[in-house]
């Protein structure tokens, strides 16, 4: 059906890596209070395939990240929207998302949660473009580094759609 698509990651690969991904955080965040926070629209398939390989008791949230192009706001703004965040205060968060691009939506969203005095923060993603990523920040985890070409599937979209495909792919030019 979906051809022309390259894959880049399969099915079975992501799974084997999502799997080990929940037993690492399972140890890592075993005693404490823990909050795993999904960035809409892309984290949905992999927050919701992580956390059922959480081994240890976790609370979770979802936040809204988007860049906007409007009258108001300047051009790529990215605009956070809380109003959905649980309490966070005193509790480990753990940030997930697709993928860590330039890395301009985790920092802001790390330094927008800062303002709700978690106890600690980290982060956990699917993909690392390692080749785009600008300022300090980087992911605590993440399963796999990929090359600088625009991805889609496991939640990542082109245009809105192809968030369903199982695998992680790369669309022939001009798709
Ligand atoms: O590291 P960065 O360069 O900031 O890129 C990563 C962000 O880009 C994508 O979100 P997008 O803004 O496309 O929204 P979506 O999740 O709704 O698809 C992705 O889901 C990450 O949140
Ligand atoms: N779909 C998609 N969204 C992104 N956001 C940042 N990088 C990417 C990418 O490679 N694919």
């Amino acid at each position: 059906m979906h051809d022309d698509i390259r894959c880049l990651i399969s099915e079975s690969e992501i799974h084997a890596a999502v799997e080990r991904l929940g037993r690492q955080i399972s140890d890592d965040f075993g005693d404490s209070e823990l909050t795993v926070l999904g960035i809409l629209t892309g984290s949905i398939v992999l927050v919701t395939d992580l956390m059922r390989r959480i081994e240890v008791r976790h609370q979770l949230g979802l936040i809204q990240a988007s860049s906007y192009r409007g009258e108001t706001t300047q051009p790529d703004e990215l605009i956070i929207n809380l109003e959905t965040l649980p309490e966070i205060r005193g509790r480990d968060v753990l940030i997930v998302d697709d993928i860590f691009d330039t890395g301009r939506t985790m920092t802001k969203v790390q330094r927008e949660l800062e303002r709700f005095q978690p106890r600690r923060i980290r982060s956990a993603v699917l993909l690392w473009k390692k080749s785009r990523t600008e300022g300090p920040v980087r992911p605590d985890y993440h399963c796999f580094d990929i090359p600088d070409e625009f991805v889609v599937g496991y939640g990542l979209d082109y245009n809105g759609e192809y968030r369903h495909l199982p695998y992680i792919g790369v669309l022939p030019p001009q798709s």
